[in-house]
């Protein structure tokens, strides 16, 4: 294991009883300075993940190291902020109070607590009960309970849940902002959108198992050309001829190319002087969220193999 990740998994695995095998032989990297995105649907075992990762369970088999160290390890645990579940704030304390125990318990000094309320934009409600505060309020208090230590490490299990569009593009906001220098971040979620637009890396699973790992580009793969002309076949078959243009399949009427698309002006005058009439020439490119419903369905379809997931 090296140190150039902050998370390494290999072989990650919790079974919680003879039925349910919630996290699978997980082997995961989460390179340092990286946003990394765990996501998958409801029940996948993003949760757990995260609890063996923080040291609140303990692996049935397989193992991790966080920032090189043992999960859950004083060593560990001093560079890590984790927010996983609904932190336990007092209803009846402030949000600064709130924030004060648990920074006397971390043997974090009292001037932080101005620091990490200014981050999470929380400097002037913190004086208000922790029982007042909105639903966004109450994960930017998690999110500055997580800070405390100034960790070079943030685990946030659903950052966004709970939140109303405004919310969630704010605690983006806060996401990107953190992640400024050497810090990195894994973060669960299942919304795709969110994802995409602040994740360097992704990972998802499904049923315990990770499915898939990459760049966002990765998972998307190659972009697409789609071609509409008349007539399709004289279309068909110049395209066919063409060096650059890497894969063709037809689809309900019309070409899907994988080519270089700067040179889909190229390919329109090649069309055009062979008296091709072309009526669509657009670039396309598969979403995250269709990967990913991909795999999510492949999987039901009966990918799954042995004795897994049935909680
Ligand atoms: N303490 C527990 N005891 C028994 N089963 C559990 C326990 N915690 C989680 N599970 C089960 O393990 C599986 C994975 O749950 P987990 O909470 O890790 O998923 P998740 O991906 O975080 O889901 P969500 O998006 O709903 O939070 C589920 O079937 C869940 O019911």
């Amino acid at each position: 294991m090296t140190m150039d990740f902050a998370i390494e998994t290999d072989g990650l695995t919790k079974r919680y009883s003879e039925h349910i095998l919630a996290v699978d032989g997980v082997t995961l990297r989460v390179r340092r300075g990286e946003v990394y995105g765990f996501v998958g649907p409801n029940g996948a075992g993003k949760t757990t993940t995260m609890r063996m990762l923080v040291g609140l369970i303990r692996p049935s088999a397989g193992q991790a190291r966080v920032l090189g160290k043992p999960p859950g390890s004083p060593d560990s645990l001093a560079r890590v902020g984790a927010m996983i579940e609904a932190p336990g704030f007092y209803p009846f304390l402030s949000g600064r109070d709130n924030l004060r125990v648990m920074a006397r318990h971390a043997g974090v000094p009292e001037k932080r607590l101005d620091a990490v309320l200014e981050q999470v934009g929380l400097a002037d409600r913190a004086g208000d009960p922790f029982g007042t505060y909105s639903m966004g309020m109450k994960q930017r208090l998690g999110l500055a309970a997580a800070l405390l230590k100034d960790p070079e490490l943030l685990i946030l299990d659903e950052p966004t849940s709970g939140l109303d569009p405004e919310g969630i593009a704010e605690m983006r906001d806060f996401v990107r902002q953190l992640t400024q220098g050497e810090r990195t971040v894994f973060l669960s979620s299942h919304l795709m959108t969110e994802v995409e637009q602040i994740c360097d890396r992704i990972g998802i699973i499904r049923r315990g198992r990770l499915v898939a790992e990459g760049t966002l580009d990765e998972l998307r793969g190659q972009p697409e050309l789609h071609l509409r002309a008349t007539p399709i076949d004289r279309a068909r078959r110049m395209v066919e001829s063409l060096p650059y243009v890497e894969r063709l399949i037809a689809d309900d009427g019309k070409l899907v190319l994988t080519m270089d698309l700067q040179r889909a002006g190229e390919l329109n005058r090649q069309l055009v002087s062979a008296d091709v009439e072309v009526t669509e020439l657009t670039p396309a490119r598969t979403s995250l969220e269709e990967v990913y419903f991909d795999l999510v369905q492949a999987e039901q379809a009966g990918d799954v193999e042995g004795d897994t997931y049935r909680g």
